[in-house]
Formats: C-alpha cells, structure tokens, sequence
C-alpha cells in the first residue's frame, strides 16, 4: 500500500466501524497493547467495596442535594434511581437500539457520519486521536431521527422514531431537574443564577444529542478497548448502560472503577463544560468502556449542550476576590470544535 492510500484507510477506518459479526480474530489494528493504554491494562478492574463504588442516589430524598454536590466534587459522577423515568421506556429503547445494530452493515453505512458531524452512524469522535481502533459503533441524533431512519427501515421506522423521541424528551426533563440539583447544592438559586439556562424567545434551543452507542460480542477482550477514555463534552450526560457491565471511571487513587449496573438508574457525567460553569468545584469524569466475550452490549448516552447562544463561563455567585474565574467564556459550538482540535488538552488551553 503506498502512504496516501494507507493514510486514507486509516482515516477511513476512524470513522467507519468493522463488520464485527464477520471477524473472529482480533485484527491487530484493534489490539491495544499496554503502551497505548493510559493505564495498566483494559480489563483491569479495582476490586468494587462500599468506598469504591459510584455513589446511587434517590433524588427524590431530602438528602439528595448534599450526596449529589459530594458525588460532583469526588468522582464527576454518580448514578441516580428513584427519578420517575418508566422502566418500559428503558426496555424500550434498549429494544429499538438493538434493532439499529442488528441492521446489515450496508444499510448502516447508508446513513453514515460526517467526518466532523455527529449525527448518524459512525466510530466515535474520539477515535482519531487513538492509535488503536475501538471495539464499537454509535449512531448519533438531535431531535427527531425520521429522515436518517427513514432510509435504514423504508416501511417501518415510525416506531423506532416514537420512542427515541419520547427518550430524549424524559432525558432532557431529567437534566433539568438534575442541573437544578446540582447547582443548588451549591447554593445557587433559580430565580438569579440559572437564567443563561433557560429557554429564550420562548423556544427551548439548547443543543442535546443523543447517541446509541453498541460494543458486539469481541473475541479477545482483554486486549480490545470499547471506548477510550475520555471526558464528556456536555454539560451533563445521563447515560443507560442497560444493565450491562462495562463502563469504567478513573479516580484519582482508586484507579478504573466499574459503574455497577443497576437495572433503571441512570449514570450521570459532570461534562467538561459543567466543570466550567462550576468555576471547577466539579470535575468532569474521565471514563471508558470495556468490551466482554459473551454478550453484545449496547447503551444510550444522552449529552445536555447549552443554548447555542450562550456563553459558557463560570458562574458569577462562584466567583470572588479568593475564588478568580478559572476559565475563559466560550459557547457550546467553540468549544467542540475545540475540543475535537486538542482534545484532552482542551480545558487547560482556555484556563485563565
Ligand atoms: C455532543 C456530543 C458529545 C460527543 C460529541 C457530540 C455527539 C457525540 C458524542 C460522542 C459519543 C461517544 C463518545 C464521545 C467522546 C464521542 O466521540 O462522540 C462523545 C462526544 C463528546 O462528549 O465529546
Ligand atoms: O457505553 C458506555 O457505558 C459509555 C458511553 C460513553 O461514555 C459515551 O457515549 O460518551
Ligand atoms: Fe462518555
């Protein structure tokens, strides 16, 4: 292969999955080996006691606001149950999002994303900046799926659309009422601090996404990754890792701790820009997710993005004389694109 065509597959691999279901070796081009692992090894687990598991809260206990701030400031995340989100919705969904994946792969890649979209089926966005591949799929969407649906089920997409509809609407209340928890365990208020969060003109124009993520059955996973380490680009994420172990996050001293997976919690990521809005009392995690030999996973992350107007800084009511503003105000969109520039350096490059 001559270097430009070598070049071109590899950023063609970056963006486009493998047809996992036709490969029972794992390619080298997938083997992560311990120098390309920022830690130890991939299925390295820390063994899981009371003190090192990611705290469940019920947010509907009066207790809820102070383990949340906790949570924030520790870990960058928690898990919630008790938040009013049907079961039946979960079941639901997980369901419609098998069936995306079962799909042949020709008539996935008919909806195919953009190098530097992030609507519709592709790797993670992540991916390039990896030498190694990872062991998954995603497919992303903002608002209603119809028209990319549309071509991967010609007849039948209208179930697929309803329920991913009704996902991202209880997703998107749900964040709501968390970010409100959040900031007001830091004794922020509604009425003065939150305002920049509210719909304006009467529309609500916050930027969400919802991504479907699907790591198929590896036949070697102790050497495969699922996703890379990395930190959300959101203000929160509420993810559904339905039921299925995989998700790991890093903590400092503890090292990767698996998220154990409650059936109907769902996991919520401090993103990089909460970590901003908080002027950095809340740290956005750092997590992966491992693959396994036995079954297909798959999971539903849902990243909260503010009004794409708004500027992102750090809250006024944190800052003071003895707490300066730690970061530079920048939108959601220049941000991303940002990020998808430096990636993992992005936070320090607009530290004040
Ligand atoms: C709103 C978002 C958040 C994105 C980009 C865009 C839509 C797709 C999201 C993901 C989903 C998979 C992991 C991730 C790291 C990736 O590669 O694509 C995420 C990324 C981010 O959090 O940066
Ligand atoms: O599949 C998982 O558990 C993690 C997914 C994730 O981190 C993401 O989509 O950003
Ligand atoms: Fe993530």
């Amino acid at each position: 292969m001559n270097p430009t065509m070598e070049s071109q597959t590899q950023a063609f691999n970056h963006l486009l999955p493998l047809d996992f279901d036709n490969v029972s070796t794992l390619p080298d081009s997938y083997a992560w080996s311990t120098t390309t692992l920022p830690s130890d090894d991939p299925c390295h687990c820390t063994i899981n006691d009371r003190k090192t598991s990611l705290p469940v809260i019920d947010i509907g206990e009066p207790g809820a606001y102070d383990l949340v701030r906790h949570a924030c400031e520790k870990w960058g995340a928690f898990q919630v149950i008790n938040h009013g989100v049907p079961l039946s919705l979960f079941r639901e969904t997980e369901f419609q999002t098998r069936r995306l994946f079962s799909l042949p792969t020709e008539r996935k890649l008919l909806v195919a994303r953009p190098p530097s979209g992030f609507i519709g089926y592709g790797s993670a966005r992540i991916s390039p900046f990896y030498p190694k591949l990872m062991w998954s799929e995603g497919f992303g969407m903002k608002g209603s799926p119809v028209e990319l649906a549309r071509k991967l089920w010609p007849q039948d997409h209208a179930k697929f659309c309803e329920v991913m509809e009704r996902w991202q609407a209880e997703m998107k209340t749900m964040c709501d009422k968390i970010v409100g928890i959040m900031l007001g365990s830091l004794g922020l208020t509604h009425e003065d601090d939150m305002k920049w969060f509210e719909p304006k003109n009467g529309c609500d124009q916050t930027q969400c996404v919802l991504q479907l993520n699907s790591y198929p059955v590896c036949p070697d996973p102790n050497r495969a990754m699922g996703l890379a380490p990395h930190t959300d680009t959101s203000l929160i994420t509420l993810l559904n890792q339905c039921n299925i172990n995989g998700l790991q996050v890093y903590q400092d001293g503890a090292g990767w701790v698996p998220v154990e997976p409650v059936e109907g919690a769902l996991v919520v990521n401090v993103g990089d820009l909460m970590q901003i809005v908080s002027n950095g009392k809340f740290k956005s995690v750092l997590h992966r997710a491992v693959v396994n030999n036995t079954c297909h996973r798959v999971s539903t992350a849902f990243f909260l993005g503010p009004p794409s107007d708004a500027e992102v800084s750090p809250l006024r009511k944190l800052v003071d004389s003895t707490h300066p503003p730690l970061y530079q105000p920048v939108t959601g969109n220049e941000y991303v694109q940002l990020k998808y520039k430096v990636f993992n350096k992005v936070l320090e490059s607009i530290r004040l």
